[in-house]
């Protein structure tokens, strides 16, 4: 149990949820090699390119131009994978329609945001190495503000509060770190995708 969770496992904020013992280390291998067999592209947005190189599946938000379409399915490799993500969080494993893969190398980390609306819910997979996950929502003159460690192999769960109200980041390392998330689609991103 990391540090930011008191004794009684309360977590630090409404809506986030966080395990340590579902991933084996020969998992974690696997997964991080599987990764970087992939070909992954500089995250764009807006023209701007960012240090961390990103692959998704099923469906793909596009920051560059806002587009959210349907992409590759998922692999094979992912679902075992996927299967305890789902159970970690109470939900159907194909309710996770999306995949994002990320590698940070270091002097690589991810901005201040809240993950896009067309998006429910969410669960990190870190690999790797630890990181901290920052979360920070503003009050009238400043943040509140939230540390949360996230050790290799662990995963949180983003729902409620912590996945809407709050603002997430994490700062560039000196090591490298890869993640894997799987997001639910939202009404609005179901009332996007086609046959809806
Ligand atoms: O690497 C992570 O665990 C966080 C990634 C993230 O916040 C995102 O892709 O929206
Ligand atoms: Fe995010």
């Amino acid at each position: 149990m990391p540090a930011a969770f008191d004794l009684f496992g309360a977590p630090p904020l409404p809506g986030l949820a966080y395990r340590e013992d579902l991933v084996t280390l020969d998992e974690e291998r696997q997964l991080i090699g599987a990764i970087d067999g992939l070909e992954l592209s500089p995250f764009r947005f807006q023209g701007w390119l960012g240090k961390r190189l990103t692959a998704s599946f099923g469906w793909r938000y596009d920051f560059d131009d806002a587009s959210f379409t349907q992409g590759a399915p998922l692999p094979g490799w992912l679902l075992p994978l996927r299967d305890k993500a789902a159970a970690f969080a109470g939900l159907a494993p194909h309710a996770f329609e999306h995949a994002l893969l990320i590698r940070y190398d270091p002097g690589a980390g991810i901005g201040w945001h809240k993950d896009r609306p067309v998006f429910e819910h969410v669960v990190g997979i870190s690999l790797g190495n630890a990181t901290t996950m920052r979360f920070r929502k503003r009050r009238p003159g400043g943040f509140d503000r939230v540390a949360v460690p996230l050790g290799p192999r662990s995963l949180y769960h983003l729902s409620g509060e912590a996945r809407h109200v709050w603002e997430h980041s994490i700062a560039p390392m000196e090591v490298p770190r890869w993640s894997i998330t799987f997001r639910s689609l939202s009404d609005k991103g179901r009332a996007l995708s086609p046959g809806s």
